[in-house]
């Protein structure tokens, strides 16, 4: 079932760039979250400020539920296998390429994965601001690696001026294509841009986390981690047409990042609901019996960054049926069957 895969996000970056320090924070605000870490060392994760409850081989078991390993790429699915076990309860993956990675390998291993429990969670392009100029001059292959990419974080936005800051973010979004760009500094992203945080049930509204309370609150020079990208939630009692819906997210606009939920294609298949999970350009369904007795409903989750959430409602109920004169034909499946696993080695990475 869907809701049970990990989603495995691959975070890499030029050297330097902030890897590391994303991963940090990360860790840090996870709360309730388990995040399962793959890096190529230990060495510069925060795992002091963690308390280490136990290591066994190279994992690392975190105070806070979260487990790390250190790997190359040749032991990935060895490690995906032991970070995915049901007893290490993750909800997160995520694997710190190393600086001089292709990230486009390691995407291209997460998706021939045979492992069954985990779903592509993204690839997140770290670039720091203040030397992307140079290191697009001395490594022609970041612009490659830009084009790939699903979320691109601007990091050190402290280290430029607002002018050089957006200068280097409309270069990064030229090149970036559909990806969403957001800057950041000390790498303090929203971890919802990256995955479904999971609130523990005794934390109050509102309360700090422990990155707040160690570095205090937001800096307001860059503008708080909520403003850098929006929210669309959408629930419809209309079963969708499976044509339009393609038609809609086949050209789904730039900015928006993750769509997750679930689609009623109504008589298109009466038996199943669609649980769509889309992370930038990588698009799939999960078809699954309806739940005995559980309302027939499409219910979908849209994030992104500068999106239009009235018109991306408009959209979305365009493609609701229109009663019986719409309904599919035989053939209105097939856009989205495409998007449904048959194997686990048809997988390419570059995908809409
Ligand atoms: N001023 C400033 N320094 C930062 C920021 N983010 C990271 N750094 C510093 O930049 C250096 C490199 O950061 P890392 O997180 O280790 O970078 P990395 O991409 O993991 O580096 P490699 O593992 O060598 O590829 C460290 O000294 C960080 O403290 C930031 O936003 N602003």
């Amino acid at each position: 079932m869907t809701t049970q895969q990990i989603p495995v996000v691959v975070l890499a970056g030029f050297l330097g760039a902030g890897k590391t320090t994303l991963l940090n924070h990360l860790l840090r605000s996870a709360r309730g979250t388990r995040i399962g870490v793959m890096v190529n060392d230990f060495g510069d994760i925060g795992i002091d400020a963690m308390t280490v409850a136990g290591q066994v081989g190279s994992t690392v078991s975190l105070g806070n539920g979260c487990l790390c390993c250190a790997v190359d790429a040749s032991e990935l699915d060895e490690y995906l296998e032991v970070l995915t076990r049901p007893e290490s309860r993750l909800d997160v993956i995520v694997i710190e390429a190393s600086g001089l990675a292709e990230p486009q390998e390691l995407v291209r291993m997460v998706l021939a994965s045979e492992n069954e429990r985990i779903v592509y969670g993204g690839l997140v392009q770290v670039v720091d601001a203040a030397e992307f100029r140079a290191t697009r001059e001395r490594h022609p292959e970041t612009d490659r690696h830009l084009t790939i990419a699903d979320l691109v974080v601007v990091n050190k936005a402290d280290r430029v001026s607002a002018a050089e800051l957006s200068a280097v973010r409309e270069t990064v979004g030229g090149l970036a294509g559909k990806a969403v760009v957001v800057d950041a500094s000390h790498g303090r992203v929203d971890p919802e841009l990256l995955f479904d945080r999971v609130v523990p049930e005794d934390e109050i509204e509102g309360q700090m986390s422990i990155e707040d309370i160690l570095y205090g609150p937001e800096d307001e020079a860059h503008a708080h981690p909520h403003a850098a990208y929006e929210t669309v939630s959408l629930t419809a009692s209309t079963p969708l047409h499976p044509r339009r819906l393609m038609a809609f997210l086949d050209a789904r606009p730039e900015g928006l990042y993750r769509i997750k939920g679930f689609v009623d294609l109504g008589a298109a298949d009466p038996v199943n609901r669609y649980a769509v999970h889309a992370v930038g350009r990588f698009l799939r369904f999960y078809p699954e019996p309806w739940p005995a007795g559980e309302e027939r409903l499409t219910q979908l989750v849209l994030i992104g960054s500068g999106v239009d959430a009235a018109g991306l409602r408009k959209e979305l109920a365009a493609c609701e049926q229109n009663g019986p004169q719409d309904a599919p034909d035989e053939h209105s499946m097939w856009g989205v069957l495409r998007y449904v696993r048959q194997s686990r080695t048809d997988e390419e990475p570059d995908e809409s």
